[in-house]
């Protein structure tokens, strides 16, 4: 296959891939572009392959076919240095937070700086309360254990970690999971400011109809091994597809859209 025409906008792109675990395909030759400073909703039923796509773009999974371009590189055709470099400016955010439960806050947080970068112990600790801050925790929680810390002040320490190498790009699988819809609409706002700030693009898989609404420009629908939709939200909920009705014109798919309209319309957000 040749490389498509570069566009700058594009920071990640994906041609034709195909994920299996042995004979059973999850992915069959699924296309996806993803823009800079978007942040792009990766929705469908369980089992659909959104984690496995995530973990294929970032590395974690190599890919059975097809191509991966990650910030302008093919990424199969990486050396290993130049894969850290790429992974540098990925920050990644697990379904669990998947923090170390004998490392403190800041500990955890210091870990891929340590990992990555030879800089002072003091340096270290400077960025990380500055990430613990940015991710919306009182400094206190720095010394805590994630044991010790509610549902969402987990996320939003394994935030201040994805955030803590200055990523361009943050991929967050399911974050809102298990919270309740207050602390889900408060990591939601912390998403889009951070954004707007920094200037992120963010990959965010979630089943959360809300943050759909409230956070995506757009979103990838997937089904069938593929991306079968993709668009703003309220684009894709015109497509007929089954599953996209069901989702969205079902009870919860109703409900969301009602509680949204009332919402006040968050600030315009264009493609960088
Ligand atoms: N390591 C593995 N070995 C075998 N099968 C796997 C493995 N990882 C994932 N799968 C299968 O691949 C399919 C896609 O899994 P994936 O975790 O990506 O789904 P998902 O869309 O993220 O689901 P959910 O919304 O439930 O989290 C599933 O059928 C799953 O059982």
């Amino acid at each position: 296959m040749s490389a498509p025409t570069p566009d700058e906008n594009v920071v990640i792109r994906v041609r034709d891939l195909t994920n299996k675990f042995g004979s059973f395909v999850v992915h069959d030759e699924l296309d996806l572009d993803v823009y800079r400073g978007e942040i792009l909703g990766v929705v469908g039923g369980s089992g659909t392959g959104k984690s496995v796509l995530m973990r294929a773009i970032v590395g974690l999974r190599p890919p059975d076919g097809g191509t991966v371009w990650m910030l302008g590189e093919q990424t199969e055709n990486l050396s290993e240095d130049e894969r850290s470099a790429v992974n540098r400016k990925v920050g990644l955010l697990f379904q669990d937070g998947a923090l170390f439960s004998s490392m403190t806050v800041a500990q955890n947080v210091m870990a891929p700086l340590r990992e990555t970068l030879k800089i002072s112990d003091q340096l270290a600790r400077e960025i990380a309360s500055t990430k613990i801050s940015l991710a919306g925790l009182q400094p206190e929680a720095a010394e805590k254990y994630p044991s010790e810390l509610s549902g969402g002040m987990r996320k939003r320490a394994a935030l201040a970690r994805a955030l803590v190498l200055d990523p361009e790009i943050l991929f967050l699988d399911e974050p809102t999971a298990g919270l309740d819809p207050i602390g889900a609409a408060k990591f939601d706002e912390l998403i889009i400011s951070l954004r707007d700030a920094l200037g992120l693009t963010v990959f965010m898989i979630t089943h959360d109809l809300d943050s759909l609404n409230r956070d995506c420009d757009r979103i990838a629908v997937l089904a069938e091994k593929k991306v079968i939709a993709d668009g703003p939200v309220d684009e894709v909920r015109q497509n007929p597809h089954p599953w996209i009705q069901e989702y969205f014109s079902g009870p919860r798919g109703r409900a969301a859209q009602a509680a949204n309209t009332f919402d006040v319309p968050a600030p315009e957000r264009g493609r960088a």
